[in-house]
């Protein structure tokens, strides 16, 4: 299992998997305030899901937000996410043109670290965000989300590959799984694509059924995980007090 990189360093020092807690304020108040509450839990990473933002089509607003964000992030990297509707994001007054300016503007603020996209965008959006992100020297996480359902095996696996041919830095998938066996067959794509990619994967099963897939999932190759700071971004994440204690026992238990 590979760790993710930024500027060249392993996130979390290498640590396997790192944790992310996600910011979901609605108002730039509220994100600095909750920005300041969730860096004090000390994840490894932080996400920032603009498409929360009530101001996200007021270009300067946004990085007047991102500004703070950085400032009150004690210096944890930071994850710049605008979630597509389509892939369980909320619903946001830009047009897909608008959207790729902000990734530019925000990527040349300097106020983020990397930045995710959904693979299944258009594959011009998709090239343009991995042009400007390589321009501005950030890593890249293509996505893909299913909030209904788990895809079948060769789909779990053609996403992940999908991912590494559209030169991402890092794969990401979340699926609703609908049994045990989703949970397990989601498990088994991850195992195998941790095995066969050159890139960092990670993923999860959302909600109850694939909550331990939160706490598992980087044994089964999984680099990150993400857990709730202040507030859930996706239905299942749990607090990130309870993924660190979970997270520590396997750890002793596997090293034995
Ligand atoms: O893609 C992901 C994963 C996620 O959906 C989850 O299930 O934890 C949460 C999102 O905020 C993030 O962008």
């Amino acid at each position: 299992m590979i760790p993710i990189q930024i500027g060249g360093r392993p996130l979390a020092g290498g640590r396997l998997p790192a944790v992310c807690a996600p910011l979901v304020a609605r108002t730039r108040a509220a994100l600095a305030a909750e920005a300041a509450v969730v860096a004090a839990k000390k994840p490894d990473l932080l996400e920032w899901r603009v498409d929360f933002l009530e101001s996200i089509a007021d270009a300067q607003e946004v990085l007047r937000a991102a500004a703070n964000v950085r400032a009150a992030s004690a210096d944890i990297p930071i994850l710049f996410t605008r979630r597509c509707q389509r892939e369980g994001g909320q619903p946001i007054a830009l047009t897909e043109p608008q959207v790729l300016a902000l990734y530019e503007a925000v990527a040349a603020s300097g106020c983020v670290d990397l930045m995710d996209f959904e693979m299944g965008n258009e594959p011009g959006h998709v090239a343009q965000v991995r042009a400007l992100t390589r321009r501005h020297g950030l890593p890249l996480v293509l996505s893909f989300h299913d909030f209904h359902a788990t895809p079948a095996d060769a789909e779990l696996r053609a996403r992940f590959e999908q991912a590494q041919r559209l030169q991402a830095d890092v794969a990401k998938l979340a699926v609703m799984p609908q049994s045990m066996e989703d949970v397990h067959r989601l498990l088994g794509a991850t195992l195998q694509a941790s095995r066969a990619l050159a890139i960092p994967v990670i993923s999860m099963a959302m909600g109850g059924l694939g909550a331990v897939t939160r706490l598992c999932g980087g044994g089964f190759g999984s680099a990150l995980t993400f857990a709730v700071g202040a507030a859930a971004s996706a239905p299942g994440q749990i607090p990130i007090e309870e993924v660190r204690a979970a997270l520590a026992v396997l750890q002793r238990a596997t090293s034995g």
